[in-house]
């Protein structure tokens, strides 16, 4: 069972979740979600949903059970990355193929809205390949727009965070946690393997109307300890410190191992 909302010292639309198991933050997870998808889905018509790759699609998995499998509007859904790496879509290392199989295979999302990288292309390539299939998605009016930001608002984004305080492909150290102009870049150096990635920019990931943030382990207490304390300077920040939402909704769904460090949990 949930033992949250605990503390909540992230800023004013921030709230910290801290589940008990992993089972407990999966039924939070998909009702959290599910009913996001109805709220998108009356207001807009689409429901706009980014995934990262890595242990959040295992938390996914209630939504592909009762009630969920049957209650959700799947046909509203619109699915994107939040990065891919670039390799084909049946590799292994494919955030795709463990959406797919993790997620994505069982539930009835329309597979046109299901938008995947092209793996034909290099990483430079798929980068701006990805972009524009968002531009497009934002004239048709798929996607909203961040009226704050002049950059794409999705839904929801589902994201995961690195031992060493990484999101999406945004590595600490790295000069694209800096890029303030394109909705999408890619990286050839990633210090996670494989290294050939795109990535969304902290814009789009900050224009975001909603974001759950799934972290869990004693591995990742250090740097959830960093996002969450007060103690936080404007230099020599980690990513995860970067996502800060200009007007939107930010949720850690974490475990207490992951909260382990925080003082007043
Ligand atoms: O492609 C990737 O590598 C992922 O999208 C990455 O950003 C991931 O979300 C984090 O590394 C957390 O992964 P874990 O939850 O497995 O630690």
């Amino acid at each position: 069972m949930a033992t949250a909302p605990a503390a909540s010292d992230a800023g004013s639309k921030s709230k910290l979740l801290v589940f008990d198991s992993k089972e407990d933050l999966a039924v939070s997870l998909a009702k959290y979600t599910a009913e996001l998808s109805e709220k998108f889905a009356a207001e807009r018509g689409a429901f706009t949903v980014v995934l990262s790759g890595g242990s959040l699609i295992d938390a996914l998995s209630k939504l592909t059970e009762p009630p969920y499998l049957e209650s959700v509007d799947w046909s509203k859904w619109h699915v994107f990355w939040v990065d891919e790496r670039v390799v084909p879509k049946d590799h292994e290392d494919s955030n795709y193929k463990l959406a797919f199989d993790g997620f994505l295979s069982k539930v009835p999302i329309p597979p046109g809205q299901v938008y995947a990288i092209n793996d034909a292309l290099s990483a430079e390539g798929a980068a701006d390949d990805y972009e524009a299939c968002l531009k497009q998605l934002v004239k048709n009016g798929v996607i909203a727009m961040s009226t704050a930001t002049g950059f794409p608002r999705f839904d929801l984004q589902l994201l995961g965070m690195g031992p060493d305080g990484h999101i999406a492909s945004l590595f600490p150290g790295h000069p694209l946690v800096n890029e303030k102009e394109r909705w999408v870049t890619y990286i050839k150096d990633s210090p996670k393997p494989p290294p050939e990635r795109i990535t969304f920019t902290f814009p789009v990931i900050n224009s975001s109307a909603y974001i759950a943030m799934v972290v869990t382990g004693a591995g990742k207490a250090g740097p959830v300890q960093k996002a969450l304390s007060d103690k936080q300077t404007s230099s020599d920040l980690l990513p995860i410190e970067m996502a800060v939402l200009q007007d939107g909704e930010f949720t850690w769904f974490t475990d207490k191992p992951a909260v382990s460090l925080l003082q007043n949990k």
